[in-house]
């Protein structure tokens, strides 16, 4: 939970500021004075500070520059009367985040507040580039692939020059993560960070939050405001969405840019700032300039250190990696144990397209994960959006069965009539081109030759028919003409086959060609006790079978 320094020496403002943050679920903790509030910063991490400029041991001044000793990087919002506003002012200039005025108005304070926190979450939580490994830190870079080794080498390149860098790439591919990165492998980092998002704020409050504006340039612009160019000045400023930024700011952006100077709204004095800016866009800046929307000088001279996101669906194998890195995080978050992802699930996810890209995926594991009930997340579990989008013919992306099985399986499917709805390869005349009926692959000496062949098929068949059912399994066992207890066999098969991947002490082969689908289950139930120390109930929960089940089970099993 965030925690808040609330530090006034008038008890009733005290109470009111406390009141209305708790609400908000955060933790607030309250000083009286400088000394006080000094103490408290230094015992316990403190995420943003709201300050009464005027203390009885200290002015707004002092007190920021001690604040700074201690924690260079917390936000502090500073609380005044309104003859105290030229002092708020400096101290904005030194680095403090906002001013309020006295009386406080609550849906102001609170949003100050919400604002102060993504800034500490922007500069102080640390982004890691782990390119080739899960990282145990929410907050790391994941990725592999070639396009984003281009990016890990654009970030070492240009992250220590003081260069205006563009980050480009659609929406959720990770750029406010790569401009962290900037910002924290740079010279700057000492300074501030602030962001802003171009496209959340109408254009004249947008232009006032960045140049700031003096009192009364505006109905409504009761007083002076410093803004964010000022304020940040030494440090790095994040404008998001920057593609969503009017024609008329444009040209005021560029002016700072070139010349490192410019006029708060309604104001006459030039405001020197020396501000590093990161922007970061998902529009089609050249087709921007073409249709004379976006200024061809700004996008020249932000394009001229560019880093390109890809999405996600282009990052190959990279997809499986950030899956394993949400999945975990997830169960931790949420405090479950979901220790695998199905092969169905799997495929699912490789097969879908991502528009939301990694932040969608990020999402979708982790609804998954809280829906998930036993060790494995299934694909059933996955929204239908993502479900729907795969093919329906899993023959060609299923993970391969076990060692000699899976061309048996080919084999056998080969010679097997095609599922009701989908035509098998044919010749002009209707006569099926694939394999014989000779099932060559198979041992024909085998003692278990029947379960072979029908055991490798079994697999194949039953996850088509779940596809096309969109998982429903009583649906799935209606078609195959089955007791849909068996589906559960099935489900069995896949947790085994998993569960073996993650059990050293097995080195039993997984599945022999020779087992039945009673001997499997009773495999998987036999490991799920063995890894449960015998315990019954979480036993089924892994299996994800009903704990009434799994005691008739046994029994019927004689296990
Ligand atoms: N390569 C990655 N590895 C791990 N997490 C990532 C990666 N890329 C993005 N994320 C996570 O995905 C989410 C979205 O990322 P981010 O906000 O940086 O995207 P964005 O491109 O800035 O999105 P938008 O354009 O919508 O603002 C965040 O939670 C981020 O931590």
């Amino acid at each position: 939970m965030p925690r808040i320094l609330v530090v006034d020496d008038e008890p009733a403002d005290l109470n009111l500021v406390r009141l209305a943050l708790e609400k908000q679920a955060y933790e607030v903790v309250t000083a009286q004075c400088d000394k006080e509030a000094m103490r408290l910063l230094r015992q316990r991490r403190i995420d943003v500070a709201v300050l009464d400029v005027m203390l009885p041991d200290g002015d707004g001044l002092s007190v920021l520059k001690k604040i700074r000793e201690i924690d260079e990087h917390l936000p502090v919002i500073f609380v005044t009367s309104g003859g105290e506003s030229s002092t708020a002012i400096r101290a904005m200039k030194l680095g403090a985040l906002d001013y309020l005025l006295k009386p406080i108005n609550v849906a102001e304070l609170r949003r100050v507040v919400a604002r102060a926190l993504e800034i500490r979450r922007l500069t102080d939580v640390p982004v890691e580039i782990n390119s080739d490994r899960i990282s145990s830190d929410i907050h790391s870079i994941i990725g592999r692939c070639a396009a984003m080794q281009e990016v890990y080498k654009s970030i070492g390149i240009v992250a220590a020059q003081d260069v205006t860098v563009l980050i480009r790439g659609e929406s959720g591919t990770g750029k406010e993560l790569v401009a962290r990165a900037l910002y924290q492998f740079s010279e700057r980092v000492q300074g501030p960070f602030l962001a802003v998002n171009c496209a959340a704020i109408p254009e004249t409050l947008l232009e006032s939050e960045l140049f700031g504006h003096e009192k009364g340039a505006f109905t409504g612009a009761d007083r002076k405001r410093i803004g964010k160019f000022e304020q940040c000045s030494g440090g790095t400023l994040f404008l998001d969405e920057i593609g969503d930024m009017s024609p008329v700011l444009q040209s005021k952006l560029i002016r700072v840019l070139q010349e490192k100077q410019f006029e708060r709204v309604g104001g006459n004095e030039t405001i020197r700032s020396d501000v590093r800016v990161i922007a970061a866009t998902h529009r089609h800046l050249e087709k921007m300039v073409s249709d004379g929307e976006f200024r061809a000088d700004l996008y020249y001279r932000l394009n001229g250190f560019s880093i390109h996101l890809p999405p996600l669906r282009d990052r190959g194998s990279d997809l499986d990696l950030l899956v394993e890195h949400f999945r975990c995080h997830a169960c931790g978050d949420l405090n479950k144990e979901v220790r695998m992802v199905s092969p169905d699930a799997m495929r699912a996810l490789r097969e879908y397209d991502w528009p939301g890209n990694v932040r969608e995926l990020q999402n979708v594991i982790r609804q998954a994960v809280l829906k998930t009930s036993g060790p494995v997340l299934l694909a059933d579990f996955l929204p239908n959006s993502v479900v729907d989008a795969t093919s329906p013919n899993p023959v060609e992306n299923d993970p391969p069965l076990p060692d000699n099985v899976q061309d048996s399986a080919d084999q056998a499917m080969a010679a097997a009539p095609p599922p009701a709805g989908k035509s098998a390869d044919t010749n002009p005349n209707g006569v099926a081109e694939r394999g014989d009926c000779s099932l060559p692959g198979f041992n024909f000496d085998s003692p278990h030759l029947y379960d072979d062949v029908i055991g490798a098929v079994e697999r194949r068949l039953v996850n088509e028919v779940l596809e096309r059912t969109g998982g429903d399994k009583t649906e799935a066992a209606r078609r195959l003409g089955i007791n849909p207890a068996l589906l559960r066999s099935r489900a069995a098969l896949d947790l085994l086959d998993l569960a073996a991947l993650h059990d050293p002490d097995e080195s039993a082969p997984l599945i022999g060609p020779g087992m039945t689908m009673a001997e499997i289950e009773m495999e998987a139930i036999r490991r799920a006790l063995k890894e449960t120390n015998g315990c019954r109930k979480a036993a089924a929960r892994r299996l994800g079978i009903s704990t009434r089940t799994m005691q008739r089970r046994v029994k019927e099993l004689g296990l």
